[in-house]
């Protein structure tokens, strides 16, 4: 590691480049599927695999989700991949390895290879909360019309399939060409044939979900075996949430893909832990400087990590325990303590702190007011989580290092995305559990509230509920408050104390 390279020498990194410096690795077969490319995955689960895999024996394959771009960055340098570790007091750097595949998430041919394939163990989501298109429940979000079209297309195509009295086998499957109602490029290929060309053309499902069921119906069709689903992303009960949603849209489309998956499928529930903003270009200087490799995809983190995981693995998994992932049996008092102190302080200060006018999470940490409301935040929180096994003290105590690391520029605009979906489990239940209990719950009002003000604002914050959201903004005023609040939970909406105390941040805040 040195600082002091000049980016010129630097040379493109490729594994062939690595082993010559390094000596040659055995690139190990793929055995988890990705999907969702992000930075996140990278720092998390990319990371624990490649610490514990000295045996090469677990390959990801990682797709894309929305656009291919990060498989266009990766692919070219095969997987590999910079991670900074940004502390404090300085950076390291070290390539990671377990990526072997990069592939654009429209691939669905490469998609159904891999998932039909018995080698095949495990699949990990980071799609983001809103990339599930699922309701609060957890149900195929109907009202999505992406959601309705694949729907109506996996049925289709699985019908269509089904009436095909050839189908000896995944074999014969993609002999048959498999078009139908489902479109005429059809499922070709379905399971793992080289004919794929039907599958080329942007025809097949486009949501998540959508793709894996055509992937899990595919090694149904292959009897590939059993295998694991371990979505990472912050959400609560994430496998139950996932579980629900694939068993629901699978049983929509073909009830014997949803009697497989009941049989077979095992979701896994998780907490996940890395702060890691987006990648940026002074980054991929930084990278060059620290390693001499020329990388067109670094990734910056946080030096802390941690993974909690229930649930089975029936095919299998890296010993991720090695490098400090925890196994239980009970996930919930860890992801309630992760969900709400960290990431509902993230998102009180992304709504507080861009109103007051702050870009990262350490610049909002840096203002008083700011970090009065986070404590008071975590105060409410931790007076409904266990009082033991949990180390709440300490764990908080480490957050206010972890966001006051200036180091890590960690956008505010970033975290305040999704805003229906992340107040939803992130404040409500703090605002909901201090209410019951008679208090007035004004620290997680004050993140509502300030949600509230920048909505109303017109200022631009991504979120999948933008449909939602403009109807409301066409009330008048107090009914598109109402409104507002009743869609990240309706409880808080009829609750006077609670709108009460919305109004009031709006009137503090207004102009802002
Ligand atoms: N970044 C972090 O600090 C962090 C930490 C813990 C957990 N996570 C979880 O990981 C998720 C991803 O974070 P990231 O930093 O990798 O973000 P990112 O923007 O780098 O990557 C997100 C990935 O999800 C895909 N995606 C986004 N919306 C989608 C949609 N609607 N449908 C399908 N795919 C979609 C993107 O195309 C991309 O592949 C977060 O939403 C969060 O749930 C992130
Ligand atoms: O990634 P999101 O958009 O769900 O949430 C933004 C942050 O709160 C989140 O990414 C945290 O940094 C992360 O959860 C830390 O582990």
């Amino acid at each position: 590691m040195s600082s002091a390279l000049d980016t010129a020498q630097t040379v493109p990194l490729t594994r062939k480049a690595l082993g010559l410096r390094e000596g040659a690795a055995p690139v190990p077969d793929v055995r988890i599927v990705h999907l969702g490319l992000g930075a996140f995955h990278r720092a998390h689960q990319a990371w624990f695999t490649a610490q514990v895999d000295d045996k090469a024996e677990w390959g990801i394959a990682a797709f894309t989700g929305r656009n291919p771009k990060a498989a266009l960055e990766l692919s070219p340098q095969d997987g590999l991949f910079t991670l900074i570790e940004r502390s404090e007091t300085g950076d390291s750097a070290t390539v990671i390895t377990s990526i072997v595949e990069a592939i654009d998430g429209a691939d669905l041919a490469r998609l159904i290879e891999v998932l039909a394939a018995p080698q095949t163990a495990i699949v990990t989501t980071t799609i983001t909360e809103a990339g599930y298109r699922l309701t609060a429940g957890g149900l195929p979000n109907l009202a999505d019309p992406a959601v309705v079209a694949d729907a109506a297309w996996l049925k289709a195509a699985f019908a269509a399939n089904a009436r095909d009295d050839s189908l000896a086998g995944p074999a014969a499957a993609g002999r048959a060409g498999l078009a139908g109602d489902a479109g005429d490029a059809g499922l070709a290929g379905l399971a793992g044939l080289p004919c794929h060309a039907g599958l080329a053309g942007g025809v097949g499902p486009t949501t998540t979900l959508g793709r894996l069921l055509l992937g899990l119906e595919a090694r149904r069709r292959a009897d590939a075996g059993p295998i694991a689903i371990v979505p990472c992303d912050n959400m609560p009960h994430n496998g139950v949430f996932v579980a629900t949603g694939v068993t629901a849209l699978a049983r929509a489309a073909s009830v014997e893909l949803a009697d497989w998956i009941d049989a077979n499928v095992s979701f896994v529930s998780t907490s996940v832990d890395r702060i890691t903003p987006q990648t940026t270009p002074d980054d991929l200087a930084a990278a060059a400087a620290l390693t001499g490799w020329q990388d067109n995809a670094p990734v910056v983190t946080e030096p802390f990590k941690d993974w909690v995981l229930s649930g089975r693995f029936p095919a299998g998994r890296p010993a991720w325990e090695k490098a400090g992932a925890r196994f239980v049996d009970d996930i919930e008092p860890f992801e309630r303590r992760k969900l709400w102190l960290l990431n509902g302080a993230h998102s009180l200060l992304a709504y507080a702190g861009l109103l007051r006018g702050y870009e990262t999470v350490a610049a909002a940490m840096s203002d008083e007011l700011c970090r009065g409301w986070v404590d008071e935040f975590w105060d409410a929180a931790v007076r409904h989580l266990p009082a033991s096994g949990l180390a709440l003290e300490q764990y908080r105590a480490a957050l206010v290092e972890r966001f006051d690391n200036a180091r890590i520029e960690h956008k505010l605009s970033q975290i305040s995305a999704e805003g229906v979906t992340k107040l939803r489990v992130r404040i409500a239940p703090i605002v909901l559990a201090e209410r019951a209990d008679g208090r007035d719950a004004a620290a997680g009002i004050r993140a509502l509230g300030s949600w509230v003000a920048l909505v109303l604002s017109g200022r631009k914050l991504v979120d999948g509920e933008s449909v939602a959201l403009a109807a409301a903004l066409g009330r008048p005023r107090e009914q598109a408050i109402d409104e507002l609040v009743a869609l990240v939970d309706p409880r808080l909406a009829a609750d006077s104390v609670v709108m009460a105390g919305i109004r009031a941040v709006l009137e503090e805040t207004a102009g802002a």
